[in-house]
């Protein structure tokens, strides 16, 4: 049995269909996120999840019952949000217990639970606290506390990092990480930045338009991606997309003089003539001669630090390499890409679809 069914999800504003047929089908235990940029729908999905929102046809269905028409309270959910809207007024042992005392849980039994969340959020110091004494990092700890105890089927987060600067969101990030290895618990998990897509799921739902384009493992987003927008979304910097065309079973890259062979393994076989995007990640790259190569021309070198970032031109059509920090490059001189076969991915230019 399914932990969390969404079976075949609409929902209508007006005459705009927001989501259009969303199905996704969670087993126990499972950490899904839905990626996708603003306005694609995923907050819309999971408020329906949470019976915040009425989707307009389709069923959702919690621990194997439908829960449409089900009070938020009674779903065995629980929800983070991005603003944790924590009591003021109240402490950080009430905050943390409120929805237990809402539901008449005894004294003794309440603060267990509180206790017991704390130990496992490191926040057991901060418990007779009011929020306004709290860092950003530690009232988010007391929002995820405040769902933990109540031991829901499924957690439901909205962005809960986006109001933490960098650093601490990444702290936070591998605390959740921490946290849902340890208590294997079911969750969905909306974000629209690709590194928490990648580090947290199990399985990443990537989603557009009130569509879900891809859905599958981190590791099969990013190493086969389905589509052409999936294959830009994930990745920074994002994957190069270079114009092609096939010529006698082989691919003649637009506006240069390079010819690449066609990769193995393609679902689809293309036609001669036919237009193509071929993809291949700035991390692929490696400077030096090889089988496989395009020569290009360096325009910029950015050391970031852990890398150097080459912007370069193949002909006319643009490339971006990361290379190790320590490559001795001069601008305006040519260079020469090398990459494996395994590196490619091939998509139709019109449909934007993986061969
Ligand atoms: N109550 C509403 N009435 C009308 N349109 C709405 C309503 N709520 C959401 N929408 C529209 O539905 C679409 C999806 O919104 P949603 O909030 O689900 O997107 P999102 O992917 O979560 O975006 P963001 O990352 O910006 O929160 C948007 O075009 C939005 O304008």
């Amino acid at each position: 049995m399914s932990a969390l069914e969404i079976v075949n999800i609409r929902k209508t504003y007006g005459d705009v269909e927001t989501l259009k047929g969303i199905e996704i089908a969670l087993e126990s235990g499972e950490f899904l996120v839905l990626l996708g940029s603003s306005g694609c729908g995923k907050s819309t999905l999971l408020n329906i999840i949470a019976g915040l929102a009425e989707a307009t046809s389709g069923d959702v269905r919690i621990g194997g019952r439908s829960v449409l028409g089900v009070h938020p309270k009674d779903r065995d959910i629980a929800m983070v949000f991005q603003s944790y809207a924590l009591y003021p007024n109240l402490t950080v042992h009430r905050n943390i217990g409120f929805g237990l005392e809402m539901r008449k849980v005894p004294a003794a039994e309440r603060d267990q639970a509180v206790r017991e969340a704390a130990k496992l959020l490191q926040i057991e110091n901060l418990l007779e606290r009011k929020p306004s004494q709290l860092s950003g990092g530690q009232r988010q700890r007391v929002a995820i506390g405040r769902a933990l105890v109540r031991k829901p089927e499924v957690f439901l987060f909205d962005e809960p990092l986006s109001n933490l600067d960098a650093k601490l969101r990444m702290e936070m990030r591998t605390e959740l990480k921490r946290l849902h290895q340890m208590l294997k618990t079911t969750v969905v998990y909306v974000t629209h930045d690709q590194i928490e897509a990648m580090t947290l799921a199990t399985r990443i739902a990537v989603m557009r338009d009130g569509r879900i384009e891809q859905l599958g493992t981190p590791s099969e987003i990013y190493d086969r991606p389905a589509t052409l927008y999936v294959a830009t979304f994930v990745g920074a910097p994002p994957m190069n997309l270079l114009n092609v065309r096939v010529h006698g079973g082989q691919l003649q890259i637009d506006g240069s003089d390079t010819v690449l062979p066609l990769p193995d393994g393609l679902e689809t076989r293309p036609k001669d003539r036919q237009k193509l995007i071929i993809g291949i990640r700035p991390e692929a790259f490696r400077l030096g001669s090889s089988e496989l190569m395009i020569p290009a021309k360096c325009e910029v070198a950015e050391l970031t630090g852990p890398e150097l970032v080459v912007t370069a031109f193949a002909g006319t059509q643009r490339i971006m390499a990361s290379l190790p920090p320590r490559t001795a490059l001069e601008n305006g001189r040519p260079l020469t890409l090398s990459f494996d076969r395994e590196a490619i991915h091939l998509f139709d230019a019109e449909s934007g679809l993986r061969l």
